[in-house]
């Protein structure tokens, strides 16, 4: 159970009546939105969008539901929600470095893989409403969760959450020191999907990426990307916009981004399932990660003084 006080000031402070609500789920507190567009709940621990769903069109409406509410984001059946555990499913931040940490070497094992932000509490500053409907709920990461052994820069780093017809995310690093400071950083979104043998990624035609899978080759992307085994390959210098086009479910994801330039698809299949142990029975086969981020040569130097502001934007279209 976390803390009824801090839960109860949460409401008090950034309720929206009708709209927002801070609710405990597990160990954790949860800020559960609804409004006229979709439904959407966000974890303190990690800032982290756990789901999102768009609402069904008015009824005897002749306008179809954009995804007959099937919802975008996959969230594990096996999920925990335990202080300080990451929870796998949602939208993790991976900040400031992503997957392993880049100086490896000689580190003793305690440098969490994506970073440390998403397996601590971070704050919330401001909610609000627009007059188009949208929800928006702002959280920073607390100065007092950055452990100074793993980074001693003088960063700021926001989450903005805008909650309407489409989910956005805005990921803000400010340089508050007087050096430079270089980031990677992800979106690790997970997509909920009909079936992974339904799906494809289009988009990444023409991309470099790194396989993971094939010692960190580099290779060229040629055709739209379908999965049936294990996958985890960093694009890198991609385009604005990709999709995934769900045939079983007739919609199209589009994922509309700026200041990123990596795209990440990651799909464990069934040998690292096992090995993560927190997939769920047959999870892969629901799920695919589509990441939106700054990766390896894409990583980002911020200037002292200077912001960066990762954006993405999902978008439920009609399968065409
Ligand atoms: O298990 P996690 O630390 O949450 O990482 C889950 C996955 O994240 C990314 O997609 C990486 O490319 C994968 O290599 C990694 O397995």
């Amino acid at each position: 159970m976390p803390d009824q006080q801090k839960l109860a000031t949460l409401n008090e402070q950034f309720a929206i009546e009708g709209q927002l609500q801070f609710n405990a789920t597990g160990d954790l507190i949860v800020a559960d939105i609804t409004n006229q567009h979709a439904t959407a709940s966000i974890a303190l621990q990690g800032a982290q969008v756990l789901s999102w769903a768009a609402k069904r069109a008015a009824k005897g409406s002749a306008e179809r539901g954009a995804d007959e509410q099937q919802p975008l984001i996959w969230l594990s059946d096996e999920a925990t929600f335990i202080a300080g555990k990451t929870i796998r499913g949602g939208i993790p931040v991976c900040w400031p470095w992503f997957g392993a940490h880049p100086d490896r070497e000689g580190y003793p094992d305690n440098r969490p893989a994506h970073g440390f932000v998403r397996a601590v509490v971070w704050d919330v500053t401001e909610t609000s409403t627009t007059a188009a409907g949208q929800t928006n709920i702002v959280f920073r990461l607390p100065q007092t969760q950055v452990p100074p052994a793993l980074w001693s820069h003088n960063t700021e780093l926001e989450l903005h959450v805008s909650v309407g017809a489409t989910l956005e995310l805005n990921l803000i690093t400010r340089n508050h020191g007087s050096e430079t400071v270089t980031i990677s950083q992800a979106l690790h979104s997970y997509f909920a999907v009909s079936d992974i043998n339904n799906v494809a990624v289009k988009g990444l035609e023409g991309c470099q990426f790194i396989d993971a899978l094939d010692d960190w080759q580099r290779k060229v992307e040629i055709t739209p990307i379908c999965i049936d085994a294990e996958i985890d390959r960093i694009y890198q210098n991609t385009k604005p916009v990709c999709s995934l086009e769900d045939k079983g479910w007739q919609r199209r994801i589009n994922i509309e981004t700026n200041n990123s330039r990596s795209t990440v698809v990651w799909n464990p299949w069934i040998d690292k399932s096992a090995r993560l142990g927190d997939m769920g029975e047959g999870g892969y086969l629901n799920m695919l990660c589509i990441e939106t981020g700054n990766i390896a040569e894409d990583r980002v130097s911020i200037a002292a003084g200077a912001e960066h502001c990762l954006s993405v934007c999902y978008r439920i279209a009609q399968y065409d």
